[in-house]
């Protein structure tokens, strides 16, 4: 092992094991991981890491072992894939969800567990505006079929992943907008079962290799009126339309994916975070003092400031990953039983996490990356692989804009409830003392208050100072004249940063409210100090917004600054221990200078040799190409 990591791991001030157990869910989710991941996967004989053919034998062995739940299925598919995504990935978050959530109780048992599928709903025309949705699905209550159309180029659905003829059915939004199982094609090579189908690949992408996304064109292609999924909304074979409970119930499956994407950000984050910190550990560049050796480039404090915030925002965002999961599941459990109250609230959470996290860790990645030198450059590192497949989170499953947009409509119905006189419960109960806000009362005095709940305290009176903003704007946009759609419109700058500071403030709540579940008094120790690293950063990134709000004077702006050196300065001795805890194998981290060792040079000599470019001392290109040009020169 390297003597540096080596010398990180000595020392520790907390129980690294009882970290992880709380970042799994306690020491029997622990276990389960690793069982899953020593055992049915890196000790099973026909593991072979990660190609292409091992798609087959993932899926057979699922069965074989039984493994149904989604996290495990998760935790089991990440080993075998690493960091990347792979063509199944959209059938497990997608394509079964609906079919969980969408079927009446026959069509479960029908098609659940026989079948593997995709979800087409964005068009070329179309992607965010569902209700633009151009593909026509009618009813002939002659034939009992619908007639599935697609009546304009831009009606071609278009990005479905794992579009190709290996996959069977795939999930069909159209106008109206219901989802229909629209039965393609067999399993197998077969071609499409009916004429009328028009599919293909939609060419090279950013990256996202693995998954194939493809188009599906539809001229009057028939099906069967049962593959409507009819468990909130029917077509009767007369032909008559019984409405579901809400129209959005037909959304559910994005809501549910996007809920789990918040924890995904942190756990993406989590491994960016475990190769450049073990990286800069074993990394020795320059010097600090004249004549020394060169230091190990995390006693940088330039590196720790890059690092440790980001390492503090992992933590927060794999807890609020666990937070958003817990109220998908109570409240799609309530919808379940039609009740549909917190339903908004559910979209509203859901929607501005999920922008906040990935765009967050989006920047993150590339810190990361960029904090390790030209070693992070290279796929060695995993970090071009990890930023490659995760950046388009910003886009799919609700464009980021968009879904901060949603969160702000959510805002502002509380807002103006608020105005109203209601009493507002729930994540949005801070805005009930809105109107009756006083100055903090650390903002006489000049230095920072420290409290982990004072600093919660500031953070919802930003939030609610930005929400209270925003409403201003569309208010003096309509006193202007301006219709009430333009006078949201004008104001939309300020409705995302009123979004923004909504979930940053409920991330660290999220945060804070863990840290006081913690027992083991080491872990809460470190845990603190990371609650305060994200508190402090943050308002180090947004020092206007505090001082706009009064709750931040401008003399308490330098310590703001002087507090968070002293963060960095703190967390560094267990800056290894940490990213030790997230408890990252290998194997599926698969970075040369993320190693738990932390041998890098060794393995990047290996990798680079191990390169196709290196079979042959002089490569094929010479012989083929310069040489014959030598000659005639
Ligand atoms: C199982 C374990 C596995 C773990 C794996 C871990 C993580 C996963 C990581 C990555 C994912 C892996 C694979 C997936 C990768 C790629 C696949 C990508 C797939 C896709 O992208 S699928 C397509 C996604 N498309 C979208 O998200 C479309 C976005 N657009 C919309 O949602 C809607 O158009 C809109 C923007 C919300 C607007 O809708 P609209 O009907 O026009 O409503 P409005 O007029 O704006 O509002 C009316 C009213 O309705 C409320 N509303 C809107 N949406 C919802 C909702 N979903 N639920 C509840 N309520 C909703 C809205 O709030 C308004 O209410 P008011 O009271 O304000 O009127
Ligand atoms: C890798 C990848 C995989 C995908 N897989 C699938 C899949 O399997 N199935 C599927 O159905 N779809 C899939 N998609 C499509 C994805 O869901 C859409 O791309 C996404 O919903 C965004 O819609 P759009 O592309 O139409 O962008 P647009 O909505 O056209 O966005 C373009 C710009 O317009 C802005 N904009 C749009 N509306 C508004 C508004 N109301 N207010 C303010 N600004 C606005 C956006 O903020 C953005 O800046 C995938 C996409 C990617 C990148």
């Amino acid at each position: 092992m390297n003597p540096d990591i080596l010398r990180e791991r000595q020392n520790a001030t907390f129980d690294i094991e009882k970290l992880t157990n709380i970042l799994d869910g306690g020491a029997e989710r622990t276990n389960r991981r690793r069982e899953i991941r020593e055992v049915l996967v890196l000790n099973d004989p026909d593991f072979d890491y990660g190609t292409p053919t091992s798609l087959p034998t993932m899926i057979l062995k699922l069965r074989e072992y039984g493994i149904s739940d989604p996290v495990e299925i998760n935790w089991y598919k990440s080993m075998y894939w690493g960091t990347g995504r792979e063509a199944l990935g959209l059938h497990y978050v997608m394509f079964l969800p609906t079919l969980y959530t969408q079927c009446d109780s026959e069509q479960f048992n029908k098609w659940v567990p026989l079948i593997i599928g995709t979800y087409a709903q964005t068009e070329m025309g179309h992607g965010t505006h569902l209700r633009g949705l151009e593909t026509t699905a009618t009813f002939d209550p002659a034939t009992q079929e619908f007639v599935m159309h697609s009546p304009t180029v831009t009606s071609i659905k278009w990005w479905p992943g794992g579009r190709n003829p290996l996959f069977l059915p795939l999930i069909f939004l159209s106008i109206p907008l219901s989802a229909s199982l629209f039965d393609l094609f067999l399993s197998g090579f077969a071609l499409p079962t009916c004429s009328g189908i028009v599919i293909g690949d939609i060419g090279p992408k950013f990256g996202f290799d693995a998954v194939d996304n493809g188009y599906l064109k539809l001229e009057h292609v028939r099906i069967p009126r049962e593959n409507m999924l009819m468990k909130y909304a029917q077509v009767k074979p007369d032909g008559s339309y019984v409405k579901p409970l809400s129209s959005k119930l037909t959304y559910g499956t994005m809501v549910f994916i996007r809920s789990l994407i918040v924890g995904n950000a942190g756990i993406v984050l989590s491994q960016c975070c475990t190769i450049a910190i073990r990286y800069s550990a074993v990394r020795h560049q320059s010097e600090i003092r004249a004549g020394e050796a060169e230091p190990q480039i995390l006693d940088y404090q330039t590196q720790q400031h890059k690092l440790f915030p980001l390492l503090a925002t992992a933590y927060a965002f794999l807890f609020a990953g666990q937070y958003m999961i817990d109220t998908y599941n109570r409240i799609s459990g309530d919808i379940n039983q039609g009740d549909l109250s917190e339903m908004p609230e559910l979209h509203a959470l859901s929607a501005g996490l999920k922008a906040f996290t990935t765009w967050t860790a989006n920047t993150g990645i590339e810190v990361c990356r960029m904090s390790c030198g030209g070693h992070g450059y290279s796929r060695s590192s995993a970090l071009p692989d990890i930023y490659v497949e995760f950046t388009p989170s910003c886009t799919y499953e609700g464009e980021n804009t968009v879904m901060m947009l949603q969160t702000a409509r959510f805002l502002m119905k509380s807002y103006r409830q608020v105005q109203a006189g209601q009493q507002l419960s729930g994540a949005v109960s801070y805005l009930n003392k809105v109107h009756h806000r006083v100055m903090a009362p650390q903002a006489v005095s000049s230095q920072l208050d420290l409290n982990l709940n004072t600093l919660v305290d500031l953070y919802e009176i930003r939030a609610a100072m930005l929400v209270e903003l925003a409403a201003q704007s569309i208010q003096q946009e309509s006193a202007r004249g301006k219709c009430q759609e333009d006078s949201w419109n004008n104001s939309t700058i300020d409705l995302v940063r009123a979004s923004d500071a909504h979930c940053h403030y409920m991330v660290l709540k999220m945060f804070r409210d863990k840290v006081d579940q913690i027992e083991d008094p080491g872990v809460h120790s470190v845990m603190s100090t990371l609650a305060h690293l994200y508190a402090i950063h943050g308002m180090g990134n947004f020092t206007g917004d505090f001082l706009q709000a009064g709750v931040l004077t401008g003399a308490q702006v330098p310590s703001v600054s002087k507090c968070l050196k002293g963060l960095l300065a703190e967390v560094r001795p267990s800056a290894v221990l940490l990213v030790d805890a997230f408890d990252h194998h290998d194997k599926m981290l698969n970075s040369v200078l993320g190693r738990h060792d932390g041998n890098v040079y060794e393995a990047m000599f290996e990798w680079a040799r191990s390169s196709p470019l290196n079979r042959t001392e002089v490569h094929e290109s010479f012989h083929k190409h310069l040489k014959p040009l030598q000659a005639k020169l």
